[in-house]
């Protein structure tokens, strides 16, 4: 597989504080990594930098071979990479189907109208909302919500997808439901990087796993090994789970 995001020497500094320190990693054409570590050690500050929500201080992204860099979120969005949030951004005055239509009006080939509304309902009926577009958003559960934020990801046709804790919250029953709402979009070839403490999640759905501690990486490997890591129990895990 060859990689479809390359991070090479990322720095990321506010002020006196290192937060993303020389970290490089690559994630591969079709592969779902887990981007790990304790709180503060940086992945969500790696996560915006991938979507331009921050710049880097030093070190180079690249997608797809070309240099994302420094780019605005909208210039990398129409890129192909898309992102979720821990907390769900959807627009809860309108109804399902129109949230979705929103999104699609962003495209870099936005559509419009019918072809928009179709192309809504295919999504939802893919994050498991079929027959649902005319519901307020307000009023579903939150793991709809999430499939309704999932549906508004996909809208963009992204090549990466970005999820950052986007299992965070859900209960037992939703958390089965949104893990396997990720298997599938594995299976139809997304590439997908998420930051997730759910070791659950981790096990299921991630072949490759990315740990960070105090911005720095301390282990990139295969699931099974890098969570047995001795550095990795210490620094994130946990005693508990050696
Ligand atoms: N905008 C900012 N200004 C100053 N410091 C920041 C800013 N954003 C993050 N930091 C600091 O950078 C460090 C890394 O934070 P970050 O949110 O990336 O960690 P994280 O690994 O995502 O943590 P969590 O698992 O709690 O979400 C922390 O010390 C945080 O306080």
């Amino acid at each position: 597989m060859s990689a479809l995001l390359e991070v090479r020497n990322v720095t990321k500094r506010f002020g006196g504080l290192t937060a993303v320190n020389d970290l490089s990693f690559d994630v591969s054409e079709g592969e779902v990594l887990a981007l790990l570590g304790p709180n503060g050690s940086g992945k969500t500050t790696m996560m915006n930098m991938i979507s331009g929500a921050l710049k880097s201080s030093s070190g180079d992204i690249n997608l797809a071979g070309a240099p994302i860099t420094g780019l605005p979120p909208h210039r990398i969005a129409a890129k192909g990479v898309a992102r979720t949030f821990q907390l769900v951004k959807i627009l809860p005055s309108l109804d399902v189907r129109e949230n979705v239509v929103a999104a699609l009006a962003f495209r870099h080939d936005a559509l419009w109208g019918k072809t928009a509304q179709d192309e809504a309902d295919r999504l939802l009926a893919h994050a498991g909302l079929e027959s649902r577009g005319s519901e307020m958003v307000e009023n579903l559960t939150y793991i709809d919500q999430k499939r309704v934020e999932l549906a508004r990801a996909l809208a963009a046709q992204p090549r990466l997808l970005l999820l950052d804790e986007w299992l965070a919250g859900l209960n037992p029953t939703e958390l089965h439901i949104g893990i396997e709402l990720i298997a599938m979009l594995r299976k139809s070839g997304m590439t997908i990087l998420l930051v997730e403490h759910v070791m659950e999640a981790v096990r299921a759905l991630c072949s490759r796993c990315v740990v960070m501690n105090a911005g720095s990486k301390i282990a990139d490997g295969e699931t099974h090994a890098v969570l047995a890591d001795p550095e990795v129990i210490r620094a994130y895990l946990g005693e508990a789970h050696a």
